[in-house]
């Protein structure tokens, strides 16, 4: 009913570009196993994350901090298995790209032994530099601004980033300047809606939102949180789609279905 058995056509990091050009959402979630990653695949997501989010939903941490590059190349790996079509990103974890050499080596090894074809990183400043150089070395790469769950000692918790002037100012210029050090696709996380949109429309690489509003090029949620299980509580951006579907096949296609259509996110998914 659900089950995708077109052939498999892979997407490349060129096509992210294109499909923002042609005014397609990018569907994406988070998974860390064969299992899930098959689902997914089935489903029609285009692009498959494995988070640093694992740290909390799969080894029930409070953090994302404690997550180390061998669990990441392993989950990814792992996820790998499981994939035809969607592209695949992995997270490089907390520490594991504060200078330019480790954050080439540890995207190596996401690429090399874990099978990614994009890497993520959190932040602008001086990781614009780490962007250039990974991208010099042609690994692609997915910037992470708004909510980067790596600085949240310095957040004081998982709060809406870009709320006053002053913030919102700074994450429009930290957008422009992860796309000049040569990011391909942005993750915005907990931005209000409208500042969202307005960076979406600003930069020519696609943005991809998590709480934060629907007129981005794309929505990720993490996949514990679409099918009800996460550990904890649920952010309130994200969205159960277990309920009234039977399957997991079937709430994930659901959210695929609710991110084309645009009815996902809806006002009470954003700030
Ligand atoms: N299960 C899960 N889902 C996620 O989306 C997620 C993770 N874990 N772990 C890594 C980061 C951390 N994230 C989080 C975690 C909690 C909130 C949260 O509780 N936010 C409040 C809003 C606070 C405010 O209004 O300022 C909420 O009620 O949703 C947000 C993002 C997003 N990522
Ligand atoms: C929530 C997404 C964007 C992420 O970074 C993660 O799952 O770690
Ligand atoms: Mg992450």
């Amino acid at each position: 009913m659900y089950a995708n058995t077109a052939p498999a056509v892979p997407i490349t990091v060129p096509d992210l570009q294109a499909r923002k050009r042609r005014g397609e959402k990018i569907v994406s979630i988070t998974a860390y196993d064969a299992g899930i990653a098959t689902r997914a695949d089935e489903a029609g997501v285009d692009l498959v994350l494995v988070g640093d989010s694992l740290g909390m939903v799969v080894q029930g941490h409070a953090s994302t901090l404690p997550v180390t590059m061998d669990a990441m190349v392993y989950h990814t790996a792992c996820v790998a298995r499981g994939l035809r079509r969607p592209l695949l990103v992995a997270d490089l974890p907390f520490m594991s790209y504060r200078n330019e050499e480790l954050a080439l080596a540890n995207a190596a090894r996401l690429l090399g032994e874990g099978g990614a074809a994009m890497v993520k990183l959190e932040g602008a400043d001086w990781v614009c530099a780490i962007i250039h150089a990974l991208k010099r070395h042609e690994v692609p790469v997915c910037a992470h601004l708004g909510l980067t769950p790596q600085a949240v000692h310095r957040l004081g918790g998982y709060k809406v980033q870009g709320r006053d002037d002053e913030t919102a100012a700074r994450l429009r210029a930290d957008a422009r300047a992860v796309q000049e050090a040569g990011a391909d696709l942005l993750v915005l996380e907990c931005v209000p809606a409208a500042l969202a949109a307005e960076i979406t429309r600003d930069l020519a690489i696609p943005t991809i939102g998590i709480g934060a509003g629907a007129d981005c090029d794309g929505q990720v949620l993490v996949v514990h949180d679409l099918l009800g299980i996460t550990p904890g509580k649920r952010p309130r951006f994200s969205k159960d789609f277990l309920p009234g579907t039977n399957s997991v096949l079937g709430a994930i296609s659901a959210y695929a279905a609710a991110v084309r259509s645009g009815e996902f996110p809806a006002a009470e998914h954003s700030y």
